[in-house]
C-alpha cells in the first residue's frame, strides 16, 4: 500500500514539477482543507518554497492538482483557453437538492445558457433600479450603528455589516423585509446563520463532497444543516405574488422578465451579455470585462436554449438561494475588513470622507452615478478586496486536455488547477509593500502598474463572479453613508483583525470591534 501511494505520489516529480514533501494516502489534502490551518498560509509557502509562483503539483489524496501562479498562464487558463476549464467543483449538494440548478452547481452548455439568461441582470441599467433599495438598507445600518454606538464604547462591525448584507440580499433576491436591524433575530437571519454555520461535522462531509461528490451521494451522506426549504418557501411566495402584478425591480423581477422573454436577449451567447453591457461606471468591473471580452470574442457560439427554457419557476428559486450563499458573507466580510483598514489608517479615512463630500455637493446626494464616479472609494475596497480577498483560492477542473503554455506539461481532464489569490496579492513582486493598505495603487494613473491576473479578488474570464458590480455598488453604498456620519476608530485592544480558519472564506474571527464617533456634520446625507 505504501508503495501504491508512493507511485502514485510521484506523478508531478516524474513530470519534473516540483512538489511539497506529501504524506502517504493523503498528499497534501489535510493542508488545504482543514480548519486547523489557515489554507492560504500553507498555499503562501507553496507558492514561495515549491515554485507555486510558477507551477508547483500537489496531491488531494491521489488526485493531482496544479497550482498556477504564473499571471501569464494564468491568463490562458481564465479567458483564452476557457473552453479547457469551464468548470469549478460544485457547492456541497444532496442528489435531488434544489442546489444543482443553482448557476455555481451547472456545467457544460447548461451553465452557459443560464449565464447568458442572468448577466443581463446585472447591467448598470439594472443595477441603477436596484439602488434605492440598497439606499434604504444602508440608511438602517447607519441608524443602527449610532444608535449602538450611543449605548455601548465600541460596535462589532461585522455584526452590522451582516445584517446590511442580509436585509439587502433578502430585499433585492427574496423581495421582503428581512429587518434584521432589530434586536430580536429575524426567522430569515435565523435561517442563513444556521446555512453558514461550518460545525466540525459538516466540514468533513464538506471535505468528502470535495473529495468524491459520486461516493458522497453513493453513501447517501446529507449536508443536514444545509437547508434550502426555508428560503424555497419564501421565494416561492414572492414569485407568487409578483406573478399576480407586484413590482419592485429586483433580481426577481429582472430574472422573471427574463423568463417572459421581456428585455433580454431570447437566444442565449455564451457569456455575451456580460461582455457587451456598458462599463464606463464601474472601473473595476472593465478591467475584468475587457479580459472576459477577449474570449468572448473568440469563442461566443449560439446555445439554442432561450431564457424561458433555462429560467424555470425552479430555477429563479434557486438563484435567489445562491445570491444568499454567494454574497452575503462575502460582502459583509469585505465591509468588515474595509471598515477596519480605514480606522487603522485614519489619513485615508479622511480623504475618502472628503471625496463623498465632494459629491455630495455635486450630486446633493449619494447618488448612483455619484458612487460610481468616486475613484477613491473604488480604490479603498479594491485594495481592501487586494489585503483580504474573501476567495483566497480560485480552481477550475480541466474539461479538454490541454498543454501548458511554454511548457510540455499536459493537463488531463478531471485535472483540478488552482490559482494562489492570497499569495499573488500580497506578492511584493506585483504589490510593493504588500502587507500595508494603499489605496492608491488602484488609482486610475496608477493602475497600468499593476500586472494583469494578479489582483483577482472577483475571479477572472467568463466564469468570474456575476455579481461583482452588483457587490461592489452594494458595499459603496454602505460604506459611503457610513463615513459621511461617523468616524472610525480602533478600539485599544483591537489593533488586528483575526482572521478565521474557515477553508471557505476569508472572514473575520470574533467580528471587528470599533469606536464609532458621530461627525458634526451640516452635510445632508
Ligand atoms: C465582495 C463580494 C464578493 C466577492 C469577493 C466574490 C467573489 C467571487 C469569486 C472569487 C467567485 C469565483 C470566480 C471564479 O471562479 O473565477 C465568485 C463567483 C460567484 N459569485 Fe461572487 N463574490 C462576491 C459577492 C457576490 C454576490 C453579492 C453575489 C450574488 C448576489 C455573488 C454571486 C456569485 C455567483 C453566482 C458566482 C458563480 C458564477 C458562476 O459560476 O458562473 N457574489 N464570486
Amino acid at each position: 500500500a505504501w508503495s501504491y501511494s508512493r507511485r502514485r505520489h510521484s506523478y508531478w516529480s516524474s513530470r519534473g514539477i516540483p512538489s511539497p514533501p506529501a504524506l502517504p494516502f493523503l498528499g497534501h489534502i489535510h493542508n488545504m482543507l482543514s480548519i486547523f490551518h489557515f489554507r492560504w498560509v500553507y498555499f503562501d509557502e507553496v507558492y514561495h518554497k515549491y515554485g507555486g509562483a510558477t507551477l508547483c503539483g500537489l496531491y488531494e489524496l491521489f488526485r493531482p492538482v496544479l497550482m498556477i501562479g504564473d499571471p501569464d498562464i494564468l491568463k490562458h487558463i481564465c479567458i483564452k483557453d476557457f473552453d479547457h476549464f469551464v468548470e469549478r467543483r460544485p457547492f456541497p449538494a444532496e442528489k435531488e437538492s434544489l442546489m444543482n440548478e443553482m448557476l455555481i452547481n451547472k456545467y457544460g452548455d447548461e451553465w452557459k445558457a443560464l449565464r447568458s439568461a442572468m448577466s443581463p441582470t446585472f447591467t448598470s441599467g439594472k443595477l441603477r433600479g436596484m439602488f434605492p433599495l440598497i439606499c434604504d438598507k444602508a440608511d438602517s445600518l447607519v441608524s443602527f450603528t449610532l444608535s449602538a454606538a450611543s449605548k455601548q464604547p465600541y460596535v462589532d462591525m461585522k455584526e452590522n455589516f451582516g445584517r446590511f448584507t442580509m436585509d439587502t440580499i433578502a430585499s433585492c433576491a427574496f423581495g421582503i423585509e428581512c429587518n434584521s436591524f432589530r434586536d430580536k433575530k429575524p426567522e430569515f437571519a435565523k435561517w442563513a446563520s444556521d446555512f453558514f454555520d461550518f460545525s466540525f461535522v459538516r466540514l468533513i462531509k464538506f471535505t468528502l463532497f470535495n473529495i468524491s461528490p459520486k461516493l458522497f451521494n453513493d453513501l447517501g451522506i446529507k449536508m443536514g444543516t444545509f437547508s434550502v426549504e426555508f428560503f424555497q418557501r419564501v421565494a416561492e411566495e414572492t414569485i407568487a405574488a409578483r406573478k399576480a402584478g407586484q413590482k419592485r425591480n429586483d433580481f426577481l423581477d429582472l430574472l422573471l422578465d427574463a423568463q417572459a422573454g421581456h428585455n433580454l436577449p431570447t437566444t442565449a451567447h455564451v457569456s455575451a451579455a456580460s461582455h457587451t453591457q456598458s462599463t464606463t461606471d464601474d472601473s473595476a468591473a472593465t478591467d475584468n470585462l475587457k479580459n472576459n471580452s477577449q474570449y468572448s470574442n473568440s469563442e461566443n457560439k449560439n446555445i439554442s436554449t432561450t431564457s424561458k427554457q433555462v429560467l424555470t419557476d425552479r430555477s429563479i428559486v434557486a438563484q435567489s438561494v445562491m445570491f444568499l450563499i454567494a454574497g452575503f458573507d462575502t460582502t459583509a466580510s469585505t465591509l468588515a475588513f474595509s471598515s477596519f483598514l480605514l480606522a487603522k489608517n485614519p489619513r485615508h479615512q479622511q480623504r475618502l470622507r472628503e471625496e463623498l463630500q465632494q459629491i455630495i455637493q455635486e450630486h446633493g446626494d449619494i447618488t448612483y452615478q455619484g458612487i460610481m464616479e468616486a475613484k477613491f472609494l473604488n480604490a479603498c475596497l479594491m485594495e481592501t478586496l487586494r489585503v483580504y480577498p474573501p476567495g483566497t483560492t480560485g480552481e477550475r477542473i480541466c474539461t479538454k486536455t490541454y498543454k501548458i503554455p511554454g511548457t510540455e506539461l499536459i493537463v488531463h481532464p478531471g485535472d483540478l488547477v488552482y490559482f494562489p489569490i492570497w499569495s499573488l496579492h500580497h506578492d511584493s513582486r506585483y504589490f510593493p509593500n504588500p502587507e500595508e493598505f494603499l489605496p492608491d495603487r488602484f488609482l486610475p494613473e496608477n493602475k497600468d502598474n499593476i500586472t494583469s491576473f494578479t489582483h483577482m479578488p472577483f475571479g477572472m474570464g467568463p466564469r468570474n463572479c456575476i455579481a461583482m458590480r452588483f457587490a461592489l455598488m452594494e458595499a459603496k453604498v454602505a460604506l459611503a453613508k457610513l463615513l459621511l456620519k461617523v468616524e472610525l476608530h480602533l478600539k485599544s485592544d483591537f489593533q488586528e483583525v483575526r482572521l478565521a480558519k474557515s477553508p471557505i472564506i476569508l472572514t473575520p474571527e470574533g467580528g471587528v470591534h470599533l469606536v464609532i464617533k458621530p461627525l458634526a456634520t451640516n452635510i445632508k446625507k
